[in-house]
């Protein structure tokens, strides 16, 4: 009987420990397809890169928020190769950017972003091409959402197909009075393949990521608010300062979740990513890890020295 129980007990932790060692390897990692999914990604970098156009514009700020610009405005910010590229260039930079607490992913010049550009797409439109862009879009956008820092995508204008994708790939959603989010893909005759639909479901929940995704219904200010997939409303701003008010009212809004100390927002993030993406006990134990970073630490031994009426 013993025995038994010690075996069942070897079994519950080692899958614990397996469950979350996959987690923390595709995490520290970020990445979902390896080469033992025959996937190369310096191969898919240099058939992108093939595509030039636009780029992706990153301003990390002293205040801990920074500011990713999806830049290819001729083209309603559609995503060329060399901007796929630039993009998981610029996930890099942010996972390793220790006094990040914030990021505002946004388009150029009044929309978001209008998807792959079509005419890479065109070019790249073999399967196996195809599936190699995808898994390079998953690996980099995964990454994006597990950032260790709190991200919302700032909806102006139009994010459509791969544009919508992108915005599921942020922890938030807040829009402007003009803003649509639209799966197209089903009028491309295909369906997500940058993990929009996998991230889609969690956030709206199966029945409506299902009308969004086989009506490609347009999702907009009200629509989104009233399903959840939008978190919040930006002020129509004065014509001649659009971009800098929408940023500012974004900066705002964010600012709610990421004041206080870097390690803590961080923190908070870490162990909701782990309460979203691992089994429940998992989650505990990541929780209970990250709490002893904190515990003692200089954020909670200033704040109960100010707290000295308690004494
Ligand atoms: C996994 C999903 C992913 C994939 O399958 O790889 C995709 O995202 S596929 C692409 C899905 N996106 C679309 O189908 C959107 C296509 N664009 C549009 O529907 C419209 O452009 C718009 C975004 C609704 C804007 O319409 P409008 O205001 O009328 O402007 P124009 O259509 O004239 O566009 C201006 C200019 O921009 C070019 N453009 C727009 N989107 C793209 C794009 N995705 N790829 C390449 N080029 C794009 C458009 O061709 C115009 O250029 P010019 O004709 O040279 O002026």
């Amino acid at each position: 009987m013993v025995l038994h129980a010690l075996k069942q007990q070897l079994l519950k932790s080692s899958c614990a420990f397996g469950s979350w060692a996959r987690l923390m390897q595709t995490q520290s990692s970020g990445c979902v397809y390896s080469s033992t999914h025959d996937f190369n990604p310096k191969e898919v970098r240099e058939k992108l890169q093939a595509f030039p156009g636009g780029s992706i514009d990153l301003l990390k700020q002293d205040c801990g928020i920074a500011i990713l610009t999806i830049n290819n405005p001729s083209r309603m910010n559609a995503f060329s190769g060399s901007m796929m590229v630039q993009l998981e260039e610029k996930v890099s930079l942010l996972e390793n950017w220790s006094d990040g607490k914030g990021l505002i992913v946004h388009g150029a010049e009044g929309t978001f972003c209008s998807g792959s550009d079509l005419n890479a797409v065109r070019a790249i439109s073999n399967p196996q091409d195809g599936m190699k862009m995808c898994m390079f879009m998953q690996n980099t956008l995964t990454r994006l959402l597990r950032l260790p820092l709190i991200s919302v995508a700032l909806v102006e204008g139009k994010a459509l197909g791969g544009g919508a994708e992108l915005t599921t790939a942020c922890d938030f959603r807040i829009m402007a009075s003009d803003g649509v989010i639209q799966f197209v893909h089903r009028h491309m005759g295909l369906v997500p393949g940058w993990g929009g639909a996998a991230r889609l479901v969690r956030i709206v929940g199966s029945q409506n990521a299902l009308k969004l995704l086989g009506g490609a219904v347009k999702v907009d200010l009200e629509f989104g608010l009233q399903i959840g997939l939008v978190d919040g409303a930006l002020e129509a701003p004065q014509a001649q300062d659009s971009a800098d008010t929408l940023l500012e009212q974004a900066e705002c809004w964010l600012s709610r979740y990421t004041k206080g100390p870097t390690p803590v927002i961080q923190a908070v993030k870490r162990v909701v990513l782990s309460g979203r993406e691992l089994p429940l006990s998992d989650a505990l134990r990541t929780e209970k890890d990250v709490f002893g970073t904190l515990w003692g630490g200089p954020a909670n031994l200033q704040a109960l020295a100010s707290k000295s009426k308690h004494n």
